[in-house]
């Protein structure tokens, strides 16, 4: 049957595009920030925190999930949506970027990637058709396909073998999961490096396959900052024009505010939770790291312009005060307002596209946060 069209552009401002993502557990306004729960949450967080900061979509971990609880345990709980009691959508990444990004151990061959557990040191293989189904005993409503994604500075000769192999698993991916086969969407991931021809040729591969949406892999890997927003502005537009397109693992407010500019919908950032964690706030004056003295006795709210539980209800003081004394809910109120700034960073850009003003948008968010410009 054909597949009624799961993404809607509702309005443009250059090569920023107004969306809407139709998913099993209902629809994502884009553009939209995606908060990473790595083991089945949202670090320090619960599903009404997550709800109250306007999250639609979160990122679940098939690698960190399939090797604890076990993805099988989750298919059995009735799936990761009830086991995690979060009912919007989910997406997860096939894990490949973890086995890469936790191992040393681990073998690359046409098969899959074998890897040891970072748990009990125990030998395992992901294929492609590994993943799939693994994502399918989770039940997200977004999968990716394994692929490889090399190191930040690899040389072009790797490069362009990679992109070969990751061309292949994304057709076993395909063929194990085809087109129409279930209400999961499944998404291919564009690599090439820092290459803009190689990148072409992997985008080309994969749209000849047909995927509900694109991913840009292989980017904040380490690579100068320089390169990634040449690759971004040089293949964002070129993503096919009438899928979700996936910007993975970006990124800073600057980062995600250029992204959009180049036609990017989707993005997942580990910065809000871990930043939260460690202190560093994000606000719209730009970033504040909560532990300086100079909080010890500042009444004020953290952001003035932000409306989350944290700003409403607590002062600077008292966040310094749980930070400094390691309280579990600095943690919490800490990760509740940076989540909410992310959130409601990608809300604005959903607004200032509609309005014709995402150039203002970007300078506000370049002038507060200068230290993030390439
Ligand atoms: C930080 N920079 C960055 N992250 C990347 C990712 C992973 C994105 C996932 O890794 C975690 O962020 C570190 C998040 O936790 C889960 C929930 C696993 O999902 C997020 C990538 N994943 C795949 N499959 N392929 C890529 O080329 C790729 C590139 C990335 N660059
Ligand atoms: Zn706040």
């Amino acid at each position: 049957m054909e597949r009624q069209n799961i993404f809607t552009i509702l309005a443009r401002d250059g090569h920023a595009r107004r969306g809407r993502l139709s998913t099993a557990h209902g629809t994502v306004e884009t553009p939209v920030f995606m908060p990473v729960g790595t083991v089945g949450s949202v670090k320090a967080v619960c599903p009404a925190d997550l709800k109250d900061v306007g999250a639609q979509i979160i990122l679940g971990n098939t690698y960190h999930l399939y090797l604890r609880p076990g993805d099988e345990l989750v298919a059995r709980r009735g799936g990761l949506h009830r086991f995690m009691r979060w009912d919007g959508p989910i997406l997860t990444d096939s894990g490949g970027f973890q086995v890469f990004s936790l191992n040393e151990l681990r073998r690359l061959g046409e098969e899959g990637v074998e890897f040891r557990s970072h748990l009990d040191g125990s030998r395992h293989l992901f294929t492609p058709e590994k993943v799939v189904s693994i994502q399918r005993n989770l039940g997200s409503d977004v999968m990716m396909v394994l692929d490889e994604c090399p190191p930040g500075g690899s040389d072009r000769d790797y490069v362009a073998r990679s992109l070969g192999l990751t061309t292949r698993w994304a057709r076993r991916c395909r063929e194990a999961y085809p087109a129409g086969a279930g209400e999961q969407h499944l998404f291919g991931i564009v690599q090439g490096g820092i290459y803009e021809d190689l990148r072409e040729e992997s985008l080309a591969q994969l749209a000849g396959i047909g995927f509900e949406g694109y991913a840009l892999g292989g980017l904040s890997v380490g690579e100068k900052k320089a390169d990634m927003y040449r690759i971004l502005a040089h293949m964002g537009p070129r993503l096919p024009e009438n899928a979700p397109r996936y910007l993975m693992g970006v990124g800073t407010p600057l980062d995600i505010v250029t992204g959009i500019e180049n036609g990017i919908d989707m993005f997942d950032c580990v910065l809000p939770t871990r930043n939260a964690r460690n202190g560093t706030l994000y606000t719209s004056q730009g970033k504040v790291n909560i532990k300086r003295a100079e909080f010890r006795e500042d009444d004020s709210p953290l952001d003035p312009a932000c409306s989350c539980y944290t700003c409403r209800t607590f002062s600077r003081a008292y966040l310094r005060h749980l930070y400094v004394a390691k309280e579990i809910l600095s943690f919490r109120l800490n990760t509740i307002h940076n989540l909410r700034y992310f959130l409601d960073l990608t809300a604005r850009a959903r607004t200032a596209i509609e309005a014709g003003t995402m150039a203002a948008l970007k300078a506000e968010i370049a002038a507060a946060y200068p230290e993030d410009g390439a």
